[in-house]
């Protein structure tokens, strides 16, 4: 029995084999959301994957988000804040709030847990020694220009200071607030600000952890609420039953798209809504930019980036450059696509 379980775990870190090989020493760029953060148990699987990636050989980059972070410590202040095609319309005032909970709190307590083991992590802001330089941004409406307030585009990265901490073998993790050339600082989606890096730094990947299982093709907020409730992720309940041929029931929910190349996403992006605009925005903007995969995964679920690299079936949702679609390597994992039916079965 024992010799079994043993032989089960030599199973497992042979088919991460071909995975080490290839992306060791590589840069690998996650974004970790601040929706992906809220759980202990899950914050503890995330520090511990990230050093695990550190001890075999990748050189791993954080990002973090910290929005619903954001959103508490605006409300306790009476600060009202909107969102404007997925990013927060940010006024001087809210500014100081966003800049002191990202880097005063996010950035200490993700430090923190990476740091309980060993000496790896240092925290930056996106100031810090001109990481990331901005320019005011304007979001987009039904074709018009809508201003955001404090909302920054990044229009350079000296991402040198990053490659230092690399070399000294230390794990970055990166604020996504940037100043511009006259001083003034800018609230940047840390999607938008973790894809920047990720093509600065020639990264391997770039990882997104949210708290969808991926891109859902047809998204509506029942549909996914209910593919996790019937996944047995959490007590929401919604979706459309519908009577199936055979007398039974099954909920009709979105499928995840496992993999897509950029044309194709280029298509999607403006069907798509809310936080999920900055983050398919961000894989595009990587696989265009010289990052040769681009994943978006769900933070909620354990170990979910030691799964997404060192496992042949990968998880969530992969963007691939266009190229790609001629020669795809024989590496490239096909991403799974499920549909989840009441019975909580997969297909
Ligand atoms: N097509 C889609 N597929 C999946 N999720 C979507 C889609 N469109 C919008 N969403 C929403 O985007 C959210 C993720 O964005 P956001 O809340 O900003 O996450 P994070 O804090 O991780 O950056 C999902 O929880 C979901 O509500
Ligand atoms: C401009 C803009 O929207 N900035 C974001 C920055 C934090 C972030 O992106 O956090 P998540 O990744 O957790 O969503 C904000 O103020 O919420």
């Amino acid at each position: 029995m024992r010799a079994d379980e043993a032989l089960d775990k030599a199973h497992t870190l042979i088919e991460a084999l071909p995975w080490l090989a290839r992306f060791h020493g590589a840069t690998v760029v996650i974004k970790y959301g601040g929706n992906a953060m809220t759980e202990e148990h899950l914050r503890e699987k995330f520090a511990e994957d990230v050093v695990f990636l550190r001890y075999a050989g990748l050189k791993p980059v954080i990002v973090h988000g910290g929005g619903p972070q954001i959103n508490a410590h605006l409300d306790r202040l009476g600060i009202a804040s909107t969102f404007t095609a997925g990013l927060r319309v940010t006024s001087p005032e809210a500014m100081q709030v966003v800049r002191m909970v990202l880097v005063g709190q996010v950035n200490r307590d993700v430090v923190g847990l990476i740091n309980r083991h060993g000496p790896f992590a240092i925290g930056m802001s996106g100031e810090d020694a001109h990481l990331f330089t901005a320019v005011r941004k304007h979001a987009v409406v039904d074709g018009a220009k809508v201003d955001i307030g404090q909302v920054g585009d990044i229009v350079k990265v000296e991402a040198g200071a990053v490659r230092a901490l690399l070399d000294d073998g230390r794990i970055p993790v990166i604020s996504s607030i940037a100043r511009s050339d006259d001083g003034t600082v800018y609230n940047v989606n840390a999607d938008t600000a973790a894809a920047a890096l990720a093509v600065a730094l020639g990264a391997s990947k770039l990882i997104v952890l949210t708290d969808v299982e991926g891109l859902y093709r047809n998204w509506s907020p029942g549909g996914a609420a209910a593919a996790d409730d019937a996944a047995g992720m959490n007590d929401v309940t919604g979706g459309d039953n519908v009577d199936d041929l055979d007398g039974t029931t099954s909920v009709q929910v979105n499928e995840v798209i496992g993999e897509l190349f950029a044309a194709e996403l280029e298509q999607l992006l403006p069907s798509l809504s809310s936080g999920m605009v900055p983050k398919m925005e961000a894989c595009l903007t990587a696989v265009q930019g010289g990052v040769p995969q681009a994943h978006v995964l769900d933070g909620r679920v354990s170990h979910s980036v030691l799964l997404e690299i060192f496992t042949d079936q990968g998880i969530g949702t992969m963007v691939l450059p266009d190229a790609e679609a001629v020669a795809v390597p024989n590496l490239v994992k096909r991403g799974l696509t499920a549909t989840v039916q009441s019975n909580g079965s997969d297909e």
